[in-house]
């Protein structure tokens, strides 16, 4: 009933659970006190006693009446700190993970799901920690503590009531497994609702010109339905065993009471034992139906629980804590699999120059962005190894390694905030003359300029502004940085024409001191490269510059010339 793996994400904070489990225990105490004091003054009113004999009893059954304030106060203050503090260190956990992750976090788990699970999960886990453990363990304490104080009074009515007591537990596991599945799927159908939703917004304009909007929606109201339908078989599952156990918990303190009002009847208790006996015996039941009650709010708590756990064991990047020593990378005998099944790099070789422009090139799918995720240090070889300078990639220390290194895709990220601060992120140091001259190099200071300057804000993944202008920006943004190692993937796809020559000159221009390495389909591109991979079905083919592989007439020759008619045919075409 107590999930272990759960249990280790409280950490240091199990023994707020303790304290307030010995809260919850003196409060019964305290309520056991106050009742005690009522059958102690039914008594002094059946015996017509004088005003002044209730006062040692009114005395105390203030003091336990204050008594059972500060615990239940007390109570409430833990479980709230144990929520609060368990949120706040699985919020720290869960968003270190994000960042160790890097990229991997967002490519193994979908963006709605990482969200869901960090926000909402990690709500549902609060009420697992902060009410059904402590519950759990007082609802199994209460009965005992009820079943000492009540069997010297009437044994036969105590061990009636103690006997029925695990008929609750029982009607909890019956429910339990039903339960479990039913909570799996919740949160399945709740995080592919969340998927569905965001991939629809998401790709809103695509389903707007493919007229296929209407037809999403119909998946949308699906998707809802399915969910609308589980969370109505959570209700009724919930529902039906809260019917079960107040059967179980009313109908045991009945039959309690009916013992106890037949051994008065017999002679056997006194009035005041029988009074106390029939005020207690609900209290034998009503910490396990609080548990039950908990149990469902917590298997909730529990799937969320799991999903986080999965994210947190998530294999992260292994890095060390050398730093940087050369600029060159070196790819030696590389292989590589994401499922580690399907191989989708085979023993590659690659050097990549301290200086110089080298361009990997091939067929889509034959493994170019593969090899920038090893380079990155995302991805780990299964065979073989990533070098840069003299150290295997996973003895640097990350934080060194990327300040050398910049990475540059046709989805560079421009985030929502002005010029000068996107140039900010990168170089905190920059001043107003590097940005202006970066952006001048890649033609797009008069643009930056005419619209605001430096404080022209830049709306959302760059959506004010043009496709080549963001791939322009992103690349000024880089050239301040001052890396040493540049890889350049797809920078210049799905560009116009003049954007494209601006930033492949740029990039010629910074191989004379920085080691470039560039990733293109374009193959005109990357004609000055100082070394050209060709790359086919996962595998190194040819290697050289543009010259000698056309000169070999192998498989990049005929690529290049392949694409070269295209690009005839098109301007034919177009003309
Ligand atoms: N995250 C992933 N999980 C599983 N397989 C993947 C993943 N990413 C890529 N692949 C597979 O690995 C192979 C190499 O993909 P990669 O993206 O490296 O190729 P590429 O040469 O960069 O392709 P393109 O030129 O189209 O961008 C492909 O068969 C692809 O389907």
């Amino acid at each position: 009933m107590i999930d272990k793996d759960l249990l280790r994400l409280l950490g240091d904070k199990k023994k707020y659970i303790v304290y307030t489990v010995i809260s919850m225990v003196i409060g019964l105490c305290a309520n056991l006190g106050i009742t005690m004091c009522i059958c102690q003054a039914i008594r002094l009113m059946l015996e017509h006693a004088a005003p002044g004999k209730y006062v040692p009893t009114l005395l105390t059954g203030i003091a336990a009446l204050l008594i059972r304030y500060a615990c239940t106060r007390c109570t409430a203050r833990l479980k709230d700190s144990i929520g609060r503090e368990v949120k706040r260190d699985l919020r720290a956990s869960t968003y270190n993970k994000i960042i160790c992750l890097g990229m991997k976090s967002t490519s193994e788990m979908s963006m709605a799901g990482l969200t869901q699970v960090s926000m909402e999960g990690i709500e549902q886990l609060d009420l697992y920690f902060s009410n059904y453990i402590p519950q759990f363990f007082y609802a199994m304490l209460a009965p005992v503590i009820l079943f000492i104080v009540t069997v010297r009074l009437d044994a036969k009515v105590a061990i009636v009531l103690l006997c029925c007591v695990p008929l609750i537990p029982v009607s909890i596991i019956a429910v339990s497994k039903w339960a479990k599945k039913i909570f799996a799927k919740y949160w399945d159908k709740y995080t592919a609702m969340g998927d569905y939703f965001l991939d629809s917004v998401q790709g809103l304009k695509e389903l707007k010109i493919f007229k296929a909007d209407a037809r999403q929606h119909e998946k949308m109201n699906q998707n809802a339905e399915e969910f609308r339908e589980i969370t109505m078989k959570v209700l009724t599952m919930q529902l039906a065993s809260t019917t079960i156990m107040d059967l179980v918990a009313y109908g045991g303190a009945g039959t309690g009471i009916a013992f106890a009002v037949r051994d008065l009847a017999d002679g056997k208790i006194t009035v005041m034992s029988a009074v106390f006996l029939m005020l207690v015996a609900v209290d034998f039941f009503l910490p396990l139906r609080a548990f039950g009650s908990a149990f469902h709010v917590a298997m909730n708590g529990v799937s969320a629980g799991k999903k986080i756990i999965s994210l947190l064991e998530m294999e992260e990047p292994k890095w060390g804590s050398e730093s940087v020593t050369g600029n060159e990378v070196v790819l030696d005998h590389v292989s590589f699999s994401y499922d580690g099944k399907r191989e989708v790099l085979k023993d590659v070789n690659m050097t990549f120059s301290e200086k110089g422009m080298t361009a990997i090139v091939g067929e889509s799918g034959c493994g170019k962005s593969t090899i920038v995720g090893l380079m990155n240090g995302n991805l780990i070889p299964q065979k073989g190894s990533v070098s840069v300078g003299n150290a295997k990639l996973g003895q640097l220390s990350r934080a060194d390694y990327y300040s050398h290194l910049a990475v540059v895709s046709c989805n560079t990220y421009i985030f929502n905030d002005t010029v000068r601060n996107n140039f900010c992120l990168a170089s905190p140091w920059a001043t107003d003359e590097q940005m202006e001259a970066a952006l001048k190099k890649v033609n797009l200071w008069k643009f930056i300029e005419e619209n605001g300057g430096l404080d022209k804000s830049i709306s959302e993944d760059a959506a004010n502004i043009s496709g080549g202008q963001k791939q322009r920006l992103a690349l000024a943004v880089n050239l301040v940085a001052d890396k040493d190692i540049y890889i350049f993937d797809e920078a210049t796809s799905n560009i116009d024409i003049e954007s494209e020559e601006i930033i492949m000159k740029n990039i010629k221009a910074l191989s004379k001191e920085k080691n470039v390495i560039v990733i293109s389909h374009r193959l005109e591109n990357i004609v000055p490269a100082d070394r050209i991979y060709y790359m086919e079905s996962k595998e190194v083919k040819e290697c050289g510059n543009h010259q000698s592989l056309m000169d070999a007439k192998g498989g990049y020759a005929m690529l290049y010339r392949r694409q070269k008619e295209l690009e005839k045919g098109y301007a034919e075409v177009s003309a």
